[in-house]
């Protein structure tokens, strides 16, 4: 069935364009971004993250990542500015990462890779009526990427490497109220922008990205807790380790990747 995509060597990447052809498409992401290839572009400005207002609500594990859903009834937690022409509400959250001793970032940085990368899901709710409808649409999404190197730990990253084992499994969903990602983000908003897609299958081609130059730091210990997470479900007798849920890069096709200051 359609719905059999992983990471695998049997369902991997490089076999999604069988059950998803946009795989192949003109716009897909991650990609390697090239600094010293990119142009500056003194027109765009800031990105404006505010997510003060949030409300997060559950925690859960879909089998391809581990993710945090938002109330995104109303604009109460929105980013503005930089590419940006509207609000775009936040929806989730979500991390990219490796295996033990192996990098798990999608987007690389001149080659480079780094261990994993978090991605805050936003959609145009000026635009579009439902995230749903935006997620098929051409820029109805803009995610936020950012790169997590291994260093020491992450003061706010246990809130939710404590949650995780309650979401083990594939199908679980446990509550998860009050959580800011503000915490999740580096000192600096400096940028890179490019149009893309989805990075897991229907890799729809609808995505802003906007990927934030600075990494934050997380320690291993707190690294390896995502990948006790199972990508198998409680009745499964196979447990499948969560790790290396990972898209490479994919080509370019001649798209510009705009720099801020
Ligand atoms: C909506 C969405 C976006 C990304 S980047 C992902 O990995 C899964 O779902
Ligand atoms: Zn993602």
């Amino acid at each position: 069935s359609g719905n059999n995509w992983g990471y695998g060597k049997e369902n991997g990447p490089s076999l999604w364009h069988k059950q998803y052809p946009t795989a192949k498409g003109s716009r897909q992401s991650p990609i390697d971004i090239v600094p010293h290839q990119l142009s500056h572009d003194p027109s765009l400005g800031p990105i404006v993250p505010n997510y003060d207002q949030c409300t997060s609500l559950n925690i859960s594990n879909n089998g391809h990542s581990v993710a945090v859903e938002f109330d995104d009834s109303d604009d109460r937690s929105v980013i503005r500015g930089g590419p940006l022409d509207n609000p775009y509400r936040l929806k989730q959250f979500h991390f990219h990462w490796g295996g033990k001793g192996c990098h798990g970032s999608e987007h690389t940085v001149a080659g480079n890779s780094y261990a994993s990368e978090l991605h805050l899901v936003h959609w145009n709710a000026v635009k579009y009526k439902t995230y749903e409808e935006a997620a098929t649409a051409p820029n109805g999404l803009a995610v936020l990427g950012i790169f997590l190197q291994t260093g020491d730990d992450h003061r706010w990253l246990h809130t939710i490497t404590d949650a995780l084992y309650m979401v083990k499994f594939k199908g679980s969903v446990t509550d998860f109220k009050g959580f800011n990602p503000k915490c999740l983000l580096p000192s600096s908003l400096h940028y890179w922008t490019y149009l893309g897609s989805l990075t897991t299958p229907p890799l729809h081609e609808s995505v802003i990205w906007i990927i934030l130059k600075e990494p934050i730091s997380v320690s291993e210990r707190q690294l390896s807790k995502f990948r006790m997470l199972l990508s198998t479900g409680e009745e499964e007798d196979q447990r499948i380790h969560m790790e290396n849920n990972f898209r490479p890069p994919q080509p370019l096709k001649g798209r510009r990747v705009r720099s801020s200051v």
